[in-house]
């Protein structure tokens, strides 16, 4: 799906589930079968705001097969993928097999990776980069930690990830390019950035995008906000004017709250 002015919104809201290691692939299919209901049952505009889920790599022929199957409006990519196409990289997933298995988006230097697996800004270029070769969209993720938030220093630390984690990467392919940012002390902790600390760092790293690239390409590009979204906080923060979705963690092993987050124009309270 592509970016698009989208009635109120400048962009198409993106709500991403990410599983993380949660899930195997019978309850993966599950949870898909009723997210879909329950968003169905809402009668959920799709075209207006998309919902993708990231389940883990061995859930996606079961997601894929399901999507096709009973024809889901729902989008669904992997958590990381090799910067590597093929050959001896134990463990590695490679863009190509994604693409085969109609991966959408997958996500990049998730914080997750970037401590637990040391995946530095360089990787991520080229793990971006991998993404883009096999016609995957890419989802980065950047953000601080609580070291450089109380230093003041959140931020020209997460500008900087950005820079490096898009090196190289051309104007072309930024157009269609997500990011994700995620401060590291918001996420799974239930301290939830402010909406107005998620706007502050979307118009930096919008700005900054523009800087890279030119003004068409910034405003093209979703900017997600990360860190402890549930239905009861995700309104306000989509309200920003720079925000385009979330990423999801917790809440979107949920069902019905996951589907309460995507419908967040209904301001809907989860009990
Ligand atoms: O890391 C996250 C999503 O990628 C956020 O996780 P939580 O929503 O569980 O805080």
């Amino acid at each position: 799906m592509t970016t698009q002015t989208n009635g109120a919104f400048d962009r198409t809201p993106l709500i991403a589930g990410n599983w993380k290691m949660n899930m195997d692939h019978a309850e993966g299919v599950a949870l898909v079968q009723k997210l879909a209901w329950t968003l169905d049952d809402a009668n959920f505009d799709y075209d207006r705001v998309e919902v993708a889920v990231f389940p883990p790599s061995t859930d996606l022929r079961s997601v894929q097969t399901l999507v096709n199957g009973d024809k889901l409006k729902l989008e669904y990519g992997a958590q990381d993928l090799s910067d590597q196409d093929s050959g001896a990289y134990t463990g590695d997933i490679s863009g190509a097999f994604l693409k085969k298995l109609e991966c959408t988006y997958v996500l990049v230097g998730h914080s997750e990776r970037r401590t637990i697996h040391q995946e530095d800004d360089e990787l991520c270029s080229k793990k971006v980069d991998a993404a883009y070769r096999h016609g995957l969209t890419p989802i980065l993720c950047v953000g601080e930690g609580l070291e450089e938030r109380k230093a003041g220093n959140h931020v020209g630390f997460t500008l900087e990830q950005l820079r490096g984690s898009l090196k190289g990467l051309s104007a072309s392919n930024a157009k269609t390019l997500v990011v994700a940012y995620e401060p590291v002390w918001a996420i799974g902790t239930g301290e939830v950035a402010g909406p107005e600390d998620a706007q502050e760092m979307s118009a930096a790293i919008r700005a900054e995008l523009e800087n890279l690239y030119d003004a068409e390409t910034a405003s093209a590009i979703r900017i997600l906000y990360g860190g402890s979204v549930k239905a009861a906080n995700a309104a306000a923060t989509l309200a920003e004017k720079d925000v385009d979705g979330v990423l999801v963690g917790g809440a979107s092993l949920k069902a019905e709250e996951f589907a309460n987050i995507a419908r967040f124009e209904k301001h809907v309270v989860s009990e």
